[in-house]
């Protein structure tokens, strides 16, 4: 992927691809165009040289015209290559954001499932808009004018020197200081600083954005904006730094840069007096008048060049940030896939001494953990949170890949496994049920896309919905979350379970929470869970001990490691951690049993 190290422009230059060529025949034709620009000011010097040497009888001065002539094709022609070079940094442009977008989508697609869970698909996608949005800018205008401005003062250095060197240096020093300056608020330890003072700007983004996050936490617990410490903080220390980068750092050597970017001309006037004698003596004051004209005139376009290379400047600062902003989009990890996929043979999972640990984390999520699922057998993972259960059931879809041991399907190592056949052997329910914007049908649907209405009716029946379809206005058809429109948790999660039962795949992995869920909405989710796991391999994360209790295994996952594992009753009997839950779950069950009594 992209290296780091690699400037903003060779990283747009490879988005460009095939547009490449283009973008640099744009840029060549913008320095054309600067080179067109400068003839009819050279015109206009030899123009006025005719003049002076003719004068007072203007009639021999036959040149002039021609002069004239040539100064108006070039300026016309000068503006053409312009807008030409423009239409293709334009077209490049457009073509380079779009490589960025679908670059950065398609590399994300092969991003493990896990990965959107800690990077939310619509952050990814605002992330490579913006980066996309601003390269554009950068290389429609930014870049045309940026090379466009150095050809200009390439040229003007040749200019400067050709008719009087000692008026073209003067003109010269003042851009020279002027351009010292600038570098002095951005070199050296100066560079350090506003790296700091960039960084306390996105800090202080950031924290806003936590802040605007959790503004509901702050309401209910009745907090002022100051209980926000970090916000706040990130506002000050912004403060304090850009109080002192822009006052104490950029002040002297800002105001150096404005006084010699607009007064170019200020070293020509005692330059050109001090010469004034020695034009006089030599007899050549007609030469020398015309040169001062031409440097008057030429010192105005140095000081426009200075502000159009700042201005370029500060473009390319802007795609670097942005570039830089979706570096960690491109560099999300790939799912390796296998170069000759295996087909699975049946429906058994196992895992063979599977060890995983998230990244950065400092202990491993998953330790040495080993188990068979049978064809058809129900294997429950139950435990203390933290336990490891989620992550033992995101192994077997690939949400993310085991660091040492293997997990199989149908007797394949999952790596080993064309990605869609796997998604096709597993179906999966996990308490954050991704519901889209869009109707039930469509919802249910996206298991699998050519099942017919009836047959998306059937899974919602089975999947106990048939109350949800009545009360909505467009029945199948009404479209989630809007016109008032939402669902209830347990009402979600009864949808999501139509989903898998369409899927009518031979694997099921069940989050089996019913945390959403009331007491009616409980019983028919529990119905719906025995019609999707019928006749199936199920890897089922159980919270409430009561389904668990037919299952052929129960396994007891603690700090990553499986402690115990057995059935119901060969545990109970073993007296370990699941005999004490069990004894809780009972006692919390005779609790609620009497509280309700009570209550009657
Ligand atoms: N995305 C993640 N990044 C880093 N660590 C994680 C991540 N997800 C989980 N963990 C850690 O891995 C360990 C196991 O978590 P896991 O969610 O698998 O446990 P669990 O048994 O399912 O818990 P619960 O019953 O509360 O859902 C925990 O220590 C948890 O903090």
């Amino acid at each position: 992927m992209k290296q780091k190290k690699q400037n903003a422009l060779s990283v747009l230059l490879e988005y460009a691809g095939s547009h490449r060529r283009l973008t640099l025949l744009g840029l060549g034709l913008s320095a054309v165009s600067m080179v067109c620009s400068m003839i009819p000011y050279l015109c206009i010097w030899l123009a006025a040289r005719d003049l002076i040497a003719v004068a007072p009888d203007w009639t021999q001065a036959q040149s002039v015209t021609d002069y004239g002539w040539i100064a108006f094709a070039f300026a016309v022609g000068g503006i053409l290559i312009y807008f030409l070079g423009l239409m293709c940094t334009h077209l490049a442009a457009f073509r380079t954001a779009a490589n960025i977008r679908k670059q950065g989508m398609a590399h994300v697609m092969q991003a493990p499932l896990g990965y959107f869970d800690a990077n939310a698909s619509g952050l990814i996608r605002s992330k490579l808009d913006a980066a996309a949005a601003d390269t554009e800018t950068l290389l429609a205008h930014n870049l045309a004018d940026i090379v466009g401005t150095i050809t200009l003062f390439l040229a003007m250095l040749v200019l400067m020197f050709v008719f009087d060197w000692r008026m073209g240096a003067a003109c010269l020093l003042a851009a020279v200081i002027s351009i010292l300056a600038m570098c002095s608020m951005m070199g050296g330890k100066n560079a350090a600083l506003m790296a700091e003072y960039q960084a306390a700007q996105d800090r202080m983004t950031k924290s806003g954005t936590e802040y605007v996050r959790g503004i509901p936490v702050v309401k209910i617990f009745q907090q002022t904006v100051y209980s926000f410490k970090a916000f706040q903080q990130a506002i000050e220390d912004y403060s304090a730094k850009a109080e002192h980068y822009q006052g104490d750092v950029c002040r002297v050597p800002q105001s150096i840069n404005l006084t010699f970017t607009e007064g170019a001309f200020l070293f020509l006037v005692p330059v050109v007096l001090f010469l004034a004698h020695g034009a006089l003596a030599s007899g050549d004051y007609a030469g020398f008048v015309t040169n001062f004209a031409f440097y008057a005139v030429f010192s105005a376009i140095i000081s426009t060049a200075l502000a159009k290379i700042m201005f370029a400047a500060s473009g390319m600062m802007l795609a670097d940030t942005a570039l830089g902003r979706i570096q960690p989009v491109m560099d999300a990890p790939t799912l390796a896939v296998p170069e000759h996929p295996q087909t699975p043979k049946d429906n058994r999972v196992v895992f063979r001494d599977v060890s995983f640990t998230y990244d950065g984390a400092q202990s491993p999520a998953l330790s040495h953990v080993s188990f068979t699922a049978e064809p058809g057998e129900t294997v429950a993972l139950v435990g203390p949170s933290g336990g490891g259960k989620t992550t033992a059931a995101s192994l077997i879809p690939r949400f993310w890949d085991a660091d040492t041991g293997t997990v199989e399907v149908g007797g394949m190592d999952v790596r080993q496994l064309d990605p869609h056949v796997l998604m096709e052997q597993v179906a999966f329910v996990f308490q954050n049920n991704r519901l889209f914007k869009a109707s039930i049908l469509e919802n249910v649907r996206a298991a699998r896309p050519d099942a017919s209405r009836e047959q998306v009716l059937a899974a919602l029946e089975a999947a106990q919905c048939g109350d949800i379809l009545e009360k909505l206005p467009q029945g199948l058809d009404t479209v989630i979350g809007t016109e008032g429109t939402y669902l209830s948790g347990g009402e979600a999660q009864r949808i999501a379970l139509a989903r898998a039962i369409l899927k009518d795949a031979p694997i099921v992995v069940l989050d089996e929470a019913t945390a959403f869920a009331d007491p009616e909405n409980e019983a028919l989710i529990q119905k719906a869970f025995a019609r999707l796991t019928k006749d199936r391999t199920v890897i089922m994360i159980a919270h409430r001990l009561s389904t668990v209790v037919g299952a052929d295994k129960i396994l007891v996952l603690e700090g990553g490691r499986v402690t115990e594992q057995g059935t119901h009753g060969e545990l109970i009997t073993a007296g370990g951690l699941y005999t004490r839950m069990w004894a809780d779950y009972n006692q919390a069950i005779q609790w609620k049993m009497e509280s309700g009594k009570e209550e009657r």
